[in-house]
């Protein structure tokens, strides 16, 4: 059996912890057989553990807690992942989501999609990553009382530039440079935005939605110190044509939507700045979320 799950990017600037849209890189994960220990058999490098202190599993042990089941086996597992670690692509979403389908699977859980997305939202704090890494697609979502509520739709044509620095910068990093407190006039101001960018999604405008999203008062302002090649692309974007660019997720990866036609002139733009060092990748929406092979 494989378990295989889309990379997320969040946030699309003022969807902050609520917005986010499935992309086409992917985590997998086979079952390769019963074995005395856990193991799961990787090359993402040494600081991702090869036993049960993986997310994978630890995700996994969680979700048999809740359901209070014990499984009887141990397994031999195989993980690739084309998703870069800590770079605001959704990596630990994506384990998250394979490790609640694995236990879904092995256990013959029978979840819904309502309660994977529960469980997911708890594990990983917010519904931004998750949801569209299960659902696929764009996801509009809002986690509360421990209940999600999330809205799938389908993202506007266009194609996505994502710019990958060559550091990492994990979540928890980033979050920490983000205010306590929003005063409540700034607050009614962001979400408005955020409402906005909503509606322009929703009804396919891309040329306002790419406007707005550059607008975000909830995260960006603050990251931007961290993530010095947010503005750099931004001006490339705003020179040559781009919809609207974002920082995927906590960064420090960088998405740009635009149109086919204006996808190399950007691309070669990027290539030649000399200040930008990092992966390019041009992306697609992926419309089905969370795949099962038997
Ligand atoms: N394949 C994996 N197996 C186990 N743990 C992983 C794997 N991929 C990511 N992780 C864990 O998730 C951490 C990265 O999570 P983090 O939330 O910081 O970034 P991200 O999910 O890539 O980005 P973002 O949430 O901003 O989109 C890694 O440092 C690692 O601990
Ligand atoms: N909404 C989250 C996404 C990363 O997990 C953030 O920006 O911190």
């Amino acid at each position: 059996m494989k378990i295989i799950v889309p990379a997320t990017s969040a946030n699309l600037g003022a969807g902050f912890d609520s917005i986010g849209i499935a992309v086409n890189l992917y985590l997998t994960v086979e079952i390769l057989g019963i074995s005395n220990s856990w193991y799961i058999e990787h090359d993402l490098g040494e600081n991702i553990p090869t036993d049960e202190r993986n997310l994978l599993l630890t995700t996994l042990t969680e979700v048999l807690s809740v359901k209070n089941v014990v499984l009887s086996e141990k397994y031999h597992l195989k993980m690739t992942s084309e998703i870069p670690l800590a770079r605001g692509l959704g990596s630990s979403s994506s384990v998250i989501i394979a490790g609640i389908e694995l236990a879904n699977q092995l256990a013959q859980l029978n979840l819904t999609i309502d309660e994977k997305l529960e469980l997911a939202t708890q594990i990983e704090g917010h519904p931004d990553n998750v949801a569209p890494a299960l659902l696929g697609n764009l996801v509009i979502a809002t986690t509360s009382n421990h209940h999600t509520d999330a809205v799938c739709a389908e993202f506007p044509v266009c194609k996505l530039l994502a710019f990958v620095p060559n550091y990492e910068l994990k979540t928890m990093d980033s979050r920490k440079v983000l205010p306590k407190q929003l005063s409540y006039k700034e607050a009614v101001s962001a979400s408005s935005i955020a409402n906005v960018l909503t509606a322009n999604l929703l009804t396919g405008d891309l040329l306002s939605a790419g406007k707005i999203m550059e607008r975000d008062r909830f995260h960006e302002p603050y990251r931007a110190n961290l993530v010095p090649e947010l503005d750099i692309l931004r001006k490339i974007g705003r020179a040559y044509g781009a919809y609207g660019t974002y920082l995927s997720g906590a960064g420090p990866t960088i998405m740009m939507l635009c149109a086919d036609k204006v996808l190399s002139v950007l691309t070669e733009q990027i290539h030649q700045d000399k200040q930008l060092t990092g992966q390019l990748y041009s992306l697609e929406i992926d419309k089905m979320g969370l795949k099962t092979e038997h």
